[in-house]
C-alpha cells in the first residue's frame, strides 16, 4: 500500500498525474467525469492516509486538505460528499458500535448523503422513501413509491458513491414516525454494478458543480439489516418497540455541521476571487485619471476600489465569524452529548441566517470580481466563472436560503415574545430586551455605534413582524397563514440579523486580538473591519434612519470615512490578497497569477484550445465553403 506522509501542498501539487494535458472546459461531460475520478482517486488514497491519523470525531473542523483538492480538480470532488456528510451523518447519527461496524472497512467504502428526493428537498416530513420494518426477518425494506420519491440530487450518487445514509420515512407495525437515517450499500464493492432493487443514474448536466455526480437512486423492496437504522438518538428493537428520540431534530444534524462550515467554505471561495481581481486589477492599465499622465492601473479608480476591497474584507469577516460559529457548534455539540439540548434551537438559528448570508454574499461578490476584470473575467481561464456557479449552488444546498431565513424568523419572533414576558435571553439575541431602553439612544459614529444601530434594526423589524402576525391573526387568519402573510417582513428580520452579527463578531473579534498583533497588522485588519461595518451601514443607511436616530449628517460623515479607508487600504490592497496565500496551482486563474504574467498566461491558455490545433477547421470545408460558393458574386 502506497503510503504517504502528511501531505503538504507541494508534495500532492508535484505528484504528475494530477495535473491536466488538456483544460477541463474542453473535456466532454462523461470525460470531465472521468478525469476527476482519475485525480479524486488519488486524493482520496492520500487523504484517507491523512484522515487516518485524525480520528474523525463527529464535529472536527476539516481538515485543509479539502483545500488541495480545489485546486487539482478545478472543480467539485465527487468524493466529497464522502467527507462533507457521508462520514459526519455516521459518526453524528450511529451508536459508537454501528460507527464501528459502518466504518470498519475505513475508506474502503464511498458514501454519499441521500436526503432530497425529485419531489422533496426543503420538507423533510413530506419525504416519500419509506422504509418498512419486516419483524420475520428483523429488516427494514426500502421503497421508493413514485417517481417523485426517487432520492434526486445527492452528490456523488450517479456513478460514484458504493454506500449511502439515506433519509427514509420510518414505518413500523404500520405506524408511520416520520424520517430517519439509515445506512445502505447501495454498489458491489467489487463490481460497482448497482445491487438489485436499485435504479441508479446521475441527473444531468448543471450551470456548474459538473464533476459533483449528482445522482438519483430509486428502490424497489430493497432490504437492509434492522441495525442499519442510525439509532443513536432513535431506536427501532427486535421485537419492533420503536423507541423515541430525547428531540426529534437531532436527526437533522448533520446539515447544521455543513451549514456551520459553509461559513468559512465561502470565506475560501471570495478569498480565491478577491485575489484574482485584485491582482489584475493591478496589471491591466487603462485609461486616464489625470489628461496628461499614463494610463493608470485600474486599481487606482476609486469605483474599482469599492467593488473589490469589499470582497477582502468580507473573506475575513466570513473566516472569523466562521471560527466563532464553530466554536458555538463545538460547544453545543458537547452540550448535547452530556444531555443537554438548550441552545441547539440558538445554533440552528446562527446557522440558518449566517449559511445563506455568506452563500449569497460571496455569489453577488464573485460576479463584482468577475465583472470588475471586464471581459477577461468572462474567460473560463480566469476561474471567476467556476467559482461563482461553484459558490451559488450553496445559496440552494444544505437548505435553501428563503426556508432556512424564516427559520431564523422562527427563531426570533419566539425570542421577542420571550423579551415581551422579561424572560432572559441567549447573549445573541439580548438585545431584543434593550430595544425599549434604547431605540432612541444618541447615534454614534463609530463601528461600535453602527453594530448598536444594526441590532436596533433587527428588534426594530421583528416588533413590526410580530405586529404583522398579530394583526393578521386579530383579522380572523390561523397562526400560519399571519406568518405567511408576513413572511416578507420576517425575511428582512433574518437578513437584518445575520448583518448584525457578522459586523458584531468581525469587529470585536478583530479588536480583541489585535492587542497581541504587530501595530501594522492590527491597523490593516481594523480597517478592514471599519471598511466592511461602514459600507453595510450605507448599504441599510434606510432602516438605520427608520429605527435608530443616525442623522443626514452622520450619513455624510461615514461616506467620507468609507472614502478615506478604501484610500488607506489601496496600497496594502496586492499584500492583502496575497496574504491569502493561495498558490496559483490552486487559483487557477491566468488573471490571478502571482507573477502577473497576465497575457502570456491567457494566449498559452487560448493555444490549448482543441480548436487552435489547426488554423483551418474541417468545418469551413464541410459546411461554409459551399454555402460562400453557391453565393460568390
Ligand atoms: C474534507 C472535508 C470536507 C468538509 C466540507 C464540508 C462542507 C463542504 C461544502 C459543501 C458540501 C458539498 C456539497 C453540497 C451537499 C449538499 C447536501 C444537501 O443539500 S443535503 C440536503 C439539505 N436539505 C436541507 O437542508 C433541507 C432543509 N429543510 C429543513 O431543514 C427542514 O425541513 C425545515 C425547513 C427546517 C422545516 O423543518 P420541519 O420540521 O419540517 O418544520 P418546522 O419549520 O416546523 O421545524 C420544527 C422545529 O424544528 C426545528 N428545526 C428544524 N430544523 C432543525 C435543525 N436542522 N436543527 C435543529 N432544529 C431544527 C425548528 O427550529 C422548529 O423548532 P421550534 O418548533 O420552532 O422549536
Ligand atoms: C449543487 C447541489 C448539490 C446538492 N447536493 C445534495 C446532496 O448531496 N444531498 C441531498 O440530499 N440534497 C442535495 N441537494 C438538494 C438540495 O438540498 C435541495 O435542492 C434544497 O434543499 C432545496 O430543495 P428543493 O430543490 O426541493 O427546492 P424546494 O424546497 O422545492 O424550494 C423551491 C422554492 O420554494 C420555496 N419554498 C419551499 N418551502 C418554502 C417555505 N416553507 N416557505 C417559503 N418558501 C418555500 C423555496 O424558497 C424555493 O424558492 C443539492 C442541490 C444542489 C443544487
Amino acid at each position: 500500500m502506497k503510503c504517504y506522509p502528511v501531505p503538504r501542498e507541494n508534495l500532492v501539487l508535484s505528484i504528475d498525474n494530477l495535473k491536466d494535458d488538456i483544460p477541463e472546459e474542453y473535456l466532454s461531460h462523461k470525460e470531465c467525469y472521468e478525469n476527476v475520478i482519475r485525480k479524486g482517486s488519488v486524493l482520496y488514497d492520500i487523504f484517507s492516509e491523512l484522515s487516518k491519523d485524525r480520528k474523525h470525531k463527529a464535529h472536527q473542523a476539516p481538515s485543509n486538505a479539502y483545500r488541495i483538492s480545489d485546486g487539482i480538480m478545478q472543480n467539485v470532488n465527487p468524493f466529497l460528499l464522502h467527507f462533507a456528510l457521508f462520514v459526519p451523518a455516521i459518526t453524528n447519527q450511529a451508536t459508537p458500535e454501528q460507527q464501528a461496524e459502518f466504518l470498519k472497512h475505513g475508506f474502503g467504502i464511498i458514501g454519499t448523503y441521500a436526503q432530497t428526493e425529485l419531489g422533496h428537498g426543503t420538507f423533510l416530513r413530506g419525504l416519500e422513501t419509506t422504509a418498512t420494518l419486516d419483524l420475520e426477518t428483523d429488516e427494514f425494506v426500502l421503497n421508493s413509491p413514485t417517481l417523485t420519491s426517487y432520492k434526486w440530487w445527492p452528490g456523488g450518487l450517479g456513478h460514484t458513491a458504493n454506500h449511502c445514509v439515506v433519509m427514509a420515512q420510518l414505518y413500523v407495525k404500520g405506524k408511520c414516525h416520520g424520517p430517519h437515517l439509515f445506512f445502505v450499500q447501495i454498489r458491489d464493492i467489487e463490481t460497482h454494478e448497482p445491487l438489485p432493487g436499485l435504479k441508479l443514474g446521475e441527473i444531468g448536466a448543471k450551470m456548474g458543480f459538473n464533476t459533483a455526480d449528482n445522482g438519483f437512486l430509486g428502490f424497489h423492496n430493497f432490504r437492509i439489516p434492522r441495525n442499519n437504522m442510525l439509532m443513536k438518538n432513535s431506536q427501532v428493537l427486535k421485537d419492533g418497540t420503536y423507541v423515541e428520540s430525547k428531540n426529534e431534530k437531532l436527526t437533522y444534524g448533520s446539515m447544521v455541521f455543513v451549514r456551520v462550515y459553509l461559513l468559512s467554505d465561502m470565506a475560501y471561495m471570495l478569498a480565491r476571487a478577491a485575489t484574482i481581481s485584485v491582482r489584475y486589477s493591478a496589471v491591466r492599465h487603462q485609461s486616464h485619471i489625470k489628461p496628461d499622465e499614463p494610463e493608470v492601473q485600474i486599481l487606482d479608480f476609486v469605483i474599482q476600489q469599492h467593488k473589490l476591497f469589499i470582497s477582502i474584507a468580507t473573506s475575513h469577516a466570513f473566516k472569523i465569524c466562521g471560527l466563532w460559529l464553530w466554536q458555538t457548534y463545538s460547544k453545543v455539540m458537547e452540550d448535547i452529548g452530556k444531555g443537554s439540548m438548550d441552545r441547539l434551537p440558538e445554533l440552528h438559528a446562527l446557522s440558518c441566517c449566517l449559511k445563506t448570508t455568506s452563500t449569497r454574499d460571496a455569489g453577488w461578490l464573485i460576479e463584482q470580481c468577475r465583472l470588475a476584470c471586464g471581459g477577461h473575467g468572462y474567460l473560463m481561464s480566469s476561474n471567476l466563472p467556476s467559482l461563482y456557479t461553484t459558490a451559488t449552488a450553496a445559496i440552494t444546498y444544505e437548505g435553501e436560503s428563503t426556508v432556512l431565513l424564516l427559520q431564523t424568523a422562527r427563531y426570533l419572533i419566539k425570542s421577542w415574545k420571550r423579551a415581551m414576558e422579561g424572560e432572559s435571553l441567549p447573549a445573541t439575541v439580548s438585545f431584543l430586551s434593550e430595544y425599549f431602553n434604547k431605540r432612541y439612544n444618541k447615534w454614534e459614529n463609530t463601528p461600535k455605534g453602527i453594530v448598536d444601530g444594526l441590532k436596533l434594526v433587527v428588534a426594530g423589524v421583528t416588533k413590526m413582524c410580530a405586529e404583522s402576525i398579530q394583526k393578521h391573526v386579530s383579522r380572523g387568519q390561523q397562526y400560519e397563514e399571519a406568518w405567511n402573510s408576513s413572511s416578507v417582513q420576517l425575511i428582512k428580520a433574518s437578513e437584518a440579523y445575520s448583518r448584525a452579527l457578522l459586523c458584531e463578531v468581525f469587529w470585536f473579534e478583530v479588536d480583541k486580538v489585535s492587542s497581541t498583533l504587530s501595530n501594522n497588522l492590527a491597523v490593516v485588519l481594523k480597517q478592514l473591519a471599519e471598511l466592511y461595518i461602514t459600507y453595510w451601514a450605507l448599504e441599510k443607511r434606510g432602516d438605520l434612519l427608520v429605527y435608530t436616530t443616525i442623522s443626514k449628517d452622520d450619513l455624510d460623515k461615514l461616506q467620507e470615512r468609507y472614502e478615506e479607508l478604501l484610500a488607506l487600504i489601496r496600497p496594502n490592497a496586492v499584500g492583502l490578497v496575497d496574504s491569502f496565500d493561495i498558490r496559483d496551482e490552486i487559483l487557477c486563474s491566468t488573471l490571478g497569477a502571482y507573477d502577473g504574467r497576465v497575457y502570456e498566461r491567457m494566449m498559452e491558455h487560448a493555444l490549448k484550445s482543441p480548436l487552435n490545433a489547426e488554423t483551418v477547421n474541417q468545418s469551413f470545408h464541410k459546411y461554409m465553403k459551399p454555402v460562400i460558393l453557391k453565393h460568390k458574386i
